[in-house]
């Protein structure tokens, strides 16, 4: 950048230009400002006259005046006319915000990525030639164990057998869970249509056309809900209990395993079972609250 001083040297305000970068849009405006000072001599003594005509406007300075002089580009004041440039106009609020990601966005993100990544790299029964592939009948057989299907013809076949009031309505409140659970996870993953990991085999039976989506986890939401019905309404010795929780957990780590799902969807999946369970709790269906459905086992 040219000074004033420079033009202050008796040097044409062209050539002063020329010296001091004509790309600078404040000196652009320095030689096309001053007028007669592009012309042929005195440029410099031009542009210093009109230097101590911005700054001495008269006895009562306008307050305007005083805003622009308080401004950065005037205070550096050595370069008379750079005062001219207006400034940039601000940025829309909406501009900003697109440039500057929110901090939840980018947590959001990194989460997925590592999501994705852990995924892969647990998906090690994803397919017969994966590193655990020999593994994968057996994946595949817990997998059967958390089937849907499998939970309600269970159900639905110790209901019709149950011989006691207090076993009906345990059994009747199962399958009430098991039928909340298949809505909740079919509405959720219409809802956010996650693909299932690429590595994935879609050889599943019985399957609903929302399960080509993996979010949330369906075996995982029911893992975790029937082990903790299971819990809570049979008397069973402590390792039982404990094998009871082992098997939830290995199913959701075999659906990761297998390739089925992202790690994400599996944890939610926990969450998911577990908060069901509180729901089914609360509305608890009785003879006394719900006699219509006990009506069935009523003596004629
Ligand atoms: C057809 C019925 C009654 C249930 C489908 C059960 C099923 C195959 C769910 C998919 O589970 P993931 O979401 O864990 O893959």
């Amino acid at each position: 950048m040219s000074s004033p001083r420079r033009s202050l040297d008796g040097r044409p305000a062209g050539s002063a230009a020329g010296a001091g970068g004509s790309g600078s849009p404040a000196h652009g405006n320095g030689s096309g400002g001053g007028g007669g000072g592009s012309g042929s001599g005195g440029g410099g003594r031009f542009e210093f006259q009109s230097l101590l005509s911005s700054r001495s406007p008269g006895p009562e300075p306008s307050a305007a005046r005083l805003r622009a002089s308080d401004s950065p580009v005037h205070r550096r004041g050595s370069f008379p006319l750079a005062a001219a440039a207006p400034p940039p106009p601000p940025l829309p609020e909406e501009d900003c915000m697109r440039l500057n990601p929110s901090f939840a966005g980018i947590a959001l993100r990194s989460l997925l990525a590592i999501d994705l990544w852990m995924s892969k790299r647990l998906g090690v029964c994803a397919g017969e030639k994966s590193s655990w592939g020999s593994a994968r009948p057996l994946m595949k057989l817990l997998e059967l164990s958390g089937h849907g299907v499998l939970w309600l013809a269970g159900t639905a076949y110790c209901l019709c057998r149950s011989d006691s009031w207090a076993g009906r309505e345990v059994l009747v409140n199962l399958m009430f869970a098991l039928f909340l659970d298949l809505v909740l996870v079919a509405l959720l993953k219409g809802l956010f249509r996650r693909r299932r990991p690429s590595h994935n085999q879609m050889d599943m039976l019985f399957t609903f056309s929302v399960d080509k989506y993996s979010f949330p986890s369906g075996h995982a939401t029911r893992a975790a809900l029937v082990s903790r019905f299971i819990l809570h309404h049979l008397v069973l010795a402590i390792p039982l209990r404990v094998l009871i929780v082992l098997w939830a957990f290995i199913l959701g780590l075999s659906r990761v395993m297998l390739g089925r799902h992202n790690v994400t969807d599996v944890a939610f999946g926990f969450f998911l079972g577990y908060i069901q369970y509180s729901i089914v709790d609360y509305f608890w269906l009785s003879p006394f609250n719900a006699p219509a459905v006990f009506a069935l086992w009523s003596p004629q």
